[in-house]
């Protein structure tokens, strides 16, 4: 694709729509994930003032989603069926290219890349013991707008990569070179198809990603994000014993020992992580063990941070988490990095996180084509 003029715009690029999945397994979704479905709502609802949002819903539960959005004219809810809920890394990558009307094509043209997806590490550690209807995901969206699929046999999750639109890419080591991914290929044939498929020429790996991520193995958007080219946003923790400190450090390193596409240094913004947040013996009993999805432990840490926010068309959705300090903190952080954007902490954001992500892995951006 990006011979052919395609890259994968930066996600504070202007949008055509959010989309979303819909949880409902109870062996993910403590409760039979009805307090995940309210902190659902409330980040649809909360997009859906700055850009329109499409809801995908099993069959199951359309009938509900469907009468509790009657009244949001700017969420749409379609029947669509799925293993779990996360769409940036079970919906298509868009990437568009500017021009092509001289070879017939419309002004500015949009494409959706389907990448292999194995449930975050399939039978070597991945979250669930079948994703068969998740792998079909990306080509539905697409299907539905009427775009064309580029589709890879690369296993990738949109949750494992950032772009700042001008050529850069950041990633994670610990997600992208983990044995459970794409065992037969090396780190360079990765990059290449990175910077094929993405229309980058320059990849920043950082070695681990946030403390606990254990379900996508580090993915790089619970770790750090762009602001704007040349600018990240990295999580951080002034705390010396924890294990996140030491994270924190190398990707430091990483980022600061790096120049991006364009030859710039980069500079690095520190949003303090919230907690730590462990997982408590109630939230732990909530969960259905049935064997098929990975186990919800009372007393393991959360993998909980700020960057995993949503930048739709105006208006940052970020995740709170009811540590007042940290909330507050945070929410002051990303108006600074974002002066141009309204700032919204979504409440019950744990809810999230005690499924294995947040915010930003439950949305998928559609540019504007
Ligand atoms: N249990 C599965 C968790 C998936 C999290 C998705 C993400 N992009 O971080």
């Amino acid at each position: 694709p990006a011979k052919m003029g395609f890259r994968m715009p930066a996600e504070w690029e202007p949008h055509e729509q959010c989309w979303m999945g819909w949880p409902e397994r109870p062996d993910n979704w403590r409760e039979h994930a009805e307090p995940a479905r309210k902190t659902f709502e409330r980040t649809a609802i909360a997009i859906s003032k700055f850009e329109p949002v499409t809801i995908c819903a099993s069959a199951k539960q359309y009938p509900r989603v469907h009468e509790l959005m009657e009244h949001q004219p700017n969420i749409r809810v379609v029947e669509m069926s799925m293993n779990d809920s996360w769409f940036r890394d079970t919906g298509p990558t868009f990437i568009t290219r500017e021009g092509g009307s001289d070879i017939g094509l419309a002004e500015q043209t949009i494409a959706g890349i389907d990448w292999e997806f194995n449930a975050w590490g399939g039978l070597g550690g991945g979250c669930f013991d079948d994703w068969s209807l998740d792998r079909s995901i990306a080509k539905k969206i697409v299907e539905i707008e009427r775009i064309p699929r580029f589709a890879h046999t690369m296993v990738l999750e949109g949750g494992s990569i950032h772009v700042d639109g001008e050529g850069t890419c950041i990633t994670t080591e610990e997600c992208l070179l983990n044995p459970n991914r794409n065992p037969h290929m090396t780190k360079l044939e990765i990059e290449n198809e990175l910077k094929d498929f993405l229309g980058v020429t320059k990849i920043i790996w950082i070695p681990l990603g946030l403390h606990g991520d254990e379900d996508t193995n580090g993915h790089v958007d619970n770790l750090c994000c762009f602001i704007k080219p040349g600018v990240i946003l990295l999580s951080w923790t002034d705390d010396e014993n924890d294990p996140q400190y030491e994270i924190s450090v190398k990707a430091l390193s990483a980022l600061t020992q790096a120049v991006d596409a364009k030859g710039r240094q980069i500079e690095v913004v520190k949003i303090h992580v919230p907690g730590p947040l462990y997982i408590t013996k109630e939230e732990g009993e909530g969960v259905l063990a049935t064997g098929h999805a990975v186990p919800r432990v009372p007393g393991k840490r959360l993998a909980a941070s700020y960057v995993n926010f949503y930048p739709a068309n105006g208006g940052i959705i970020a995740p709170a988490f009811g540590d007042k300090k940290r909330d507050e903190e945070a929410r002051e952080v990303l108006q600074k990095a974002f002066p141009d954007h309204e700032v919204v902490m979504v409440e019950g954001a744990r809810e999230i996180v005690l499924g294995g992500g947040n915010i930003h892995c439950i949305t998928q951006q559609q540019p504007v084509r």
